[in-house]
């Protein structure tokens, strides 16, 4: 199971007070080092955190593969086209959310998705969908020519503990469900320390892109070490499966 680290608010703590450091680029090449099978970062249209020179510094300096996040605008389509990362994860776009709140919703703009998934595709990049644990999204993006998707766990990050598993369930049956199609099925959001081995003991999902919690962990513990722990848990989670 891979580890993808989004390093989305190493930026937030270096914007906050508009210096140099701490630095992306420095923790996407630190998280490399020790453990991140690959990075993830979101462009957000309002910049408030990742900005346009990280994502082609960062591009030019990992070693591993930079999964970038966007929003499905044609400002982030071309600048998609000029760094040309690995992958990139079509996300829903607020201005006024506090964090994604739900996931991409391809069913109602099918031909748009479309439109972007062939454009990035014919560029070369592989293109997932960001969407909720839905049976109709995940055959509306692979109708729409999509091979990989992430569940979005948020729903099972901020659950009740007696909703928790219902949403885990619906995580599971989803994950099945697209892995029947033949895609590849990825997930992220509000995962954490606490939570993750659930998530990580569906055999069909294949990485797992965690921020936010592991860089608050990386404040007490430094980076190399919580990607240690978080990666011992999905491992120690799939090895009881
Ligand atoms: C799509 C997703 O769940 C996250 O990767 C996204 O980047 C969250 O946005 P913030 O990083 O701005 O919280
Ligand atoms: N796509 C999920 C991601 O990259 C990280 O989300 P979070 O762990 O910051 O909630």
């Amino acid at each position: 199971m891979l580890l993808g680290v989004n390093i989305d608010h190493v930026a937030t703590l270096r914007n906050a007070r508009g210096t140099t450091y701490p630095s992306p680029i420095e923790a996407a090449l630190l998280a490399e080092t020790h453990g991140a099978d690959l990075i993830t970062l979101h462009l957000r249209e309002d910049r408030r955190h990742i900005k346009d020179a990280d994502v082609f510094a960062i591009k030019n300096a990992i070693k591993t593969r930079m999964n970038l996040e966007m929003a499905m605008t044609e400002e982030m389509l071309a600048n998609a086209i000029k760094v040309l990362p690995a992958d990139v994860c079509l996300v829903p776009e607020k201005r006024e959310e506090i964090t994604t709140e739900g996931g991409l919703d391809v069913l109602n703009q099918q031909d748009k998705v479309a439109h972007y998934v062939e454009t990035l595709h014919h560029a070369g990049v592989r293109v997932s969908l960001f969407i909720a644990a839905d049976v109709q999204q995940i055959q509306a993006a692979y109708d729409v020519g999509a091979r990989v998707i992430e569940l979005h766990t948020g729903t099972y990050a901020d659950a009740p503990i007696h909703h928790q598993n219902q949403e885990w369930q619906r995580i599971r049956a989803a994950a099945e469900f697209a892995h029947k199609l033949g895609m590849t099925v990825n997930a992220g959001h509000g995962l954490t320390i606490q939570n993750v081995a659930p998530i990580a003991q569906i055999p069909q999902i294949v990485e797992l892109n965690i921020g936010h919690s592991l860089i608050a962990q990386a404040v007490f513990l430094g980076l190399p070490e919580a990607i240690r722990q978080m990666k011992e848990a999905m491992y120690r989670a799939r090895s009881l499966m």
